[in-house]
């Protein structure tokens, strides 16, 4: 219905214009190291020589995400679609999980957190190979996921839900447990609802008797997310997982949120090109998942149009200020996407009235927005250098041994690249 015609690809399509010269992006610090090269993940910024060494000592900092569920529930389903792209259909032919996996997702330079993959065949709690303890206490967000088709194990994995929740929270208070109600594709809106309420429910139900009280209820942070492979809700709800472990998130809503003001936007997205995550969007409404999953379309377009004209060395769009790519939708509207550095890139909604008018604002705003944009890299990264200069003093204390040079040699691999 709302399909399209590029009106203005980037400045001309060879392939010179549509990959991004690294020289001229702003160089962060990503480690890349298990994601796809061909999703825009330049392997120059992730393989300088030392920097194995600082990203072994800085993964400590990330923070962590946790899939588990019983087993077949969709944990690396979902890892795989989210992260690795893989197809949908594709994951039919996934083996079981016999162990739990820890990968290193750094999807940008916000997103910089490692995903473990709990395998569904053996109990984490009473397996002795497993430090449950360690596993939680590093532990930001916990993914649990529940398949919403399987209706014969809701309570099994409602009683492990609760386990796990209690485990997690006596281990370390401030984890948020997010539970995915998984593979509702194909269900109706109105037995989607009612699987959720139910799950919601009897969760509820079960954490109160078994805490004999509801302060543990009201003390945890405990959100429910409807999820599937086959759709963009999987996206959605990962990106909220993410939102919650960003410490910068509310500064780039507010950055979105000046940026609709000033050039009269709809709506406004920063995303993660590879992962189609989005990192922020404008507080101003609410989200329109219809809008998302244009703005998803979007990328996955443009990748597409980037991966025909360059494809054995895409590895990205332009980032130079000149490129932006836009689509007339056939609703007066019109999808504008530009590439902020490497790994980020703004989408957003526009009508078509204001955007001929605005362009030459929203040109110069976005110039600010991408200066903005590293300086909030900058402060992250100087974070990080300061909480590794912590942990590094605590280490001298401990050891007695001198940490001085891995500190200044740190400080230049992280810094160095901006
Ligand atoms: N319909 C539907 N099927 C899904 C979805 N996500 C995963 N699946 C299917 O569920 C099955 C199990 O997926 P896995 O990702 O292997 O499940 P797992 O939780 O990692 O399983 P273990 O390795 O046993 O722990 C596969 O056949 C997937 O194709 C979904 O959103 N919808």
């Amino acid at each position: 219905m709302m399909s399209s015609s590029v009106i203005d690809q980037t400045s001309s399509l060879s392939s010179q214009n549509i990959l991004i010269s690294s020289s001229n992006a702003p160089i962060v610090d990503f480690s890349v190291g298990s994601m796809p090269a061909n999703y825009g993940y330049d392997e120059s910024f992730s393989k300088e020589e030392d920097e194995d060494e600082s990203n072994e000592e800085t993964s400590q900092f990330k923070p962590r995400i946790l899939i588990m569920g019983l087993r077949k529930s969709g944990k690396t389903s979902i890892k795989n679609v989210v992260f690795h792209k893989m197809e949908p259909t594709d994951t039919l032919f996934l083996d079981p999980t016999t162990k739990t996996n820890l990968e290193d997702i750094s999807c940008c330079s916000f997103i910089t957190f490692q995903v473990y993959d709990c395998s569904g065949q053996i109990d984490l709690f009473s397996d002795p190979t497993c430090d449950y303890n360690a596993l939680l206490k590093g532990c930001g967000s916990l993914i649990f996921v529940i398949d919403a088709q399987d209706e014969d194990q809701y309570h099994d994995a409602i009683t492990c839900l609760i386990q796990t929740v209690h485990k997690g929270y006596n281990i370390n208070r401030s984890i948020k447990f997010e539970v995915f109600i998984h593979k509702v594709d194909g269900f109706p809106d109105e037995k989607k609802m009612e699987i959720y309420n139910e799950i919601q429910q009897r969760t509820s139900e079960m954490l109160v008797q078994q805490d004999g009280s509801d302060t543990m209820i009201q003390k945890i942070y405990l959100n429910y997310h409807l999820t599937s492979i086959y759709d963009h809700s999987i996206f959605e709800a990962f990106s909220k997982v993410v939102h919650k472990l960003i410490p910068q998130h509310r500064q780039l809503e507010r950055l979105l949120d000046y940026l609709c003001n000033s050039c009269g936007l709809e709506r406004a997205f920063l995303f993660d090109v590879a992962s189609k995550i989005f990192i922020a969007s404008d507080s101003l409404s609410p989200l329109d998942t219809q809008l998302y999953e244009l703005c998803c379309d979007k990328i996955d377009l443009v990748l597409d149009i980037s991966n025909i004209y360059a494809p054995n060395d895409i590895e990205g769009i332009s980032s130079d200020d000149a490129s932006y790519t836009c689509v007339k939708l056939n609703n007066e509207l019109y999808l504008y996407m530009k590439q902020v550095n490497k790994f980020l890139a703004f989408v957003c909604v526009i009508r078509d009235e204001i955007f001929m008018e605005n362009r030459g604002i929203m040109d110069y705003n976005l110039t600010l927005f991408k200066d903005s944009i590293k300086d909030i890299l900058l402060a992250q990264q100087n974070m990080s250098l300061l909480a590794n200069q912590t942990n590094l003093n605590q280490n001298i204390n401990n050891t007695g041994s001198s940490g001085g040079q891995d500190l200044s040699q740190m400080a230049n691999s992280l810094l160095g690249n901006i």
